[in-house]
């Protein structure tokens, strides 16, 4: 579902947002069924500025979005209606308020009915219309546990709802508390804003406020105005407008003599780039909500997203540091922990709250290093002569003198290449700069500007060789011939590469 080597740039198509080249005077792009689309460029070999397009923001599989417009492109005015037409049919069937009121009239009925196949809370005079359907009764605790009862949207490319164990949820929520936070902004984190809540029912601690930004109108159903909005994290976007920016500031005001901090899981495929632009943005709301009197310091949040990731995410937001705590998933077929004791996964927490209050659980195998002031897991052992805890992967990592840092535990150290690297790896040539292109081998070009950009990775350490799988889909008329941004490098190549690269830890 992700790989090592996701980032914004991939496949030679980048994404320009305002201030990138235009002193933030980017006009708005057109906009898609989930908000305003994102500006990208295609970055061909050399300097030479790329042929830019809008596309959808949220959705990294056109199956799910197709929109596509080039930045120069005339749309008629007859398209723009008929956008605007589409782009109203895939809006949520109720508005916020409508779904309230119906919660509350389900919550009142005797027979509490939940149709599985519409995902929808019933009114009793509404179950003859869902007389076909999957409908079954629920209870009151199950209304409070949305995110048991919904079915996980699983589409990696947009919704990617996996959702935390317990272990993960209680720990994030344990620390929160014990930190001392009141208002927690969900991003994108349903079972944490549900567990939250169910928290402050038991009346055993401090009351929390939440709230809850995510995409999926589902939520709507199970929450207030003040405790939802329907929000996109890749374009900021509230779908509500006005009113729901109201919320989010009002909730952040509430905040003010109390402590805030965001809580940020967005689907791991997801760009960096437009999802740093968000969380600024709600930090800057956050700053400018906060009394004259404050600290200045920036807004705390947590990010959950993969380690290898962690160049990228320290690029866009240079404040934020990676914590070792493995966060795992109920729902993900790798992700998981193991029935027997934990199996690693590459999940892990970026934050600007410093990483020696983040307690890490030492019944888990976490220790603290007490020359690095943080909480490590028990194999990243502290090197002396890097003096850091160098393990990004949850293993052992070793020294290399030649390279004077430490290094992955399978990787040798190439005298060619001049350079620690995994011993199968394609070799560079003698001048000693690392040659050729990562993607199919070629020694003509750069992975950027590889001609087959669909995320495969060379493999075989003989350069040249191109793999055999080729999930090509048709482009539109027109499209870049390398839009596929995320949607084909999850191709049984790519997906083997990263499992390669995580799980098994080469
Ligand atoms: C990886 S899951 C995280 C769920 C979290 N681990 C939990 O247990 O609460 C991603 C979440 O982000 C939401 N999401 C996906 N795309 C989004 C978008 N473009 N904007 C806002 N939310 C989005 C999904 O609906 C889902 O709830
Ligand atoms: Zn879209
Ligand atoms: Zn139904
Ligand atoms: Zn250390
Ligand atoms: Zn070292
Ligand atoms: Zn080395
Ligand atoms: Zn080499």
């Amino acid at each position: 579902m992700v790989d090592e080597d996701n980032n914004d740039e991939m496949f030679g198509i980048q994404v320009i947002l305002p201030g990138d080249d235009d002193d933030g005077k980017m006009k708005k792009g057109p906009s898609c069924p989930h908000g305003p689309t994102l500006l990208f460029e295609k970055t061909g070999a050399g300097t030479k500025a790329g042929r830019r397009f809008y596309a959808c923001s949220a959705c990294r599989d056109r199956k799910e979005c197709n929109f596509f417009q080039w930045e120069d492109d005339k749309v008629s005015e007859a398209r723009s209606l008929a956008r605007e037409v589409e782009n109203r049919s895939k809006a949520p069937p109720f508005s916020q308020q409508q779904y309230r009121v119906r919660f509350r009239k389900v919550a009142a009925q005797n027979e509490k009915l939940f149709c599985k196949d519409c995902q929808l809370l019933l009114l009793s005079d509404e179950r003859l219309a869902h007389g076909a359907h999957k409908v079954i009764m629920v209870n009151v605790s199950q209304l409070r546990r949305p995110t048991a009862l919904l079915k996980p949207l699983v589409s990696k490319k947009s919704n990617a709802q996996y959702l935390f164990t317990d272990r993960s949820s209680n720990f994030l929520l344990d620390t929160l508390d014990t930190l001392g936070y009141s208002h927690v902004l969900c991003v994108g984190t349903p079972r944490l804003q549900e567990l939250i809540k169910l928290r402050n029912l038991e009346g055993n601690h401090l009351v929390m406020e939440s709230l809850l930004l995510d995409i999926d109108f589902r939520y709507a159903q199970f929450y207030s105005q003040d405790e939802f909005c329907l929000y996109n994290m890749f374009n900021h976007h509230f779908f509500d407008g006005e009113a729901s920016q109201q919320v989010l500031e009002a909730f952040l005001r509430g905040a003010d003599g109390g402590k805030a901090v965001m809580v940020m899981d967005p689907p791991f495929g997801g760009l960096v780039k437009p999802l740093a632009s968000s969380f600024s943005q709600i930090a800057q709301t956050w700053k400018t909500l906060q009394s004259p009197e404050g600290t200045g310091a920036d807004m705390p949040m947590i990010w959950t997203f993969p380690y290898f990731m962690e160049p990228r995410i320290l690029e866009c937001l240079p404040s934020l540091v990676m914590l070792d705590y493995q966060v795992d998933y109920e729902n993900h077929p790798m992700y998981k922990g193991g029935k027997a004791g934990r199996k690693q996964t590459p999940v892990r927490l970026f934050t600007n709250i410093p990483p020696k209050d983040v307690v890490l659980p030492k019944d888990e195998g976490y220790k603290l290093c007490s020359k690095c002031d943080r909480y490590v897991w028990s194999l990243n052992k502290h090197c002396a002569k890097c003096d850091t805890c160098p393990s990004k992967d949850g293993r052992e990592w070793k020294h290399c003198t030649a390279c004077e840092k430490c290094v992955k535990p399978s990787w040798k150290h190439c005298q060619t290449c001049g350079r620690c690297a995994l011993p199968d790896h394609p070799c560079s040539t003698e001048s000693g700069v690392a040659a050729g292109c990562f993607n199919c081998g070629s020694l003509e070009h750069k992975r950027r500007a590889c001609p087959q950009k669909d995320g495969r990775r060379f493999k075989t350490g003989k350069p040249g060789k191109k793999s055999t799988t080729n999930n090509k889909k048709k482009k539109q008329p027109g499209q870049p011939a390398g839009f596929k941004r995320k949607a084909s490098h999850r191709s049984g190549a790519a997906r083997r590469n990263r499992r390669d690269a995580t799980a098994k830890s080469k």
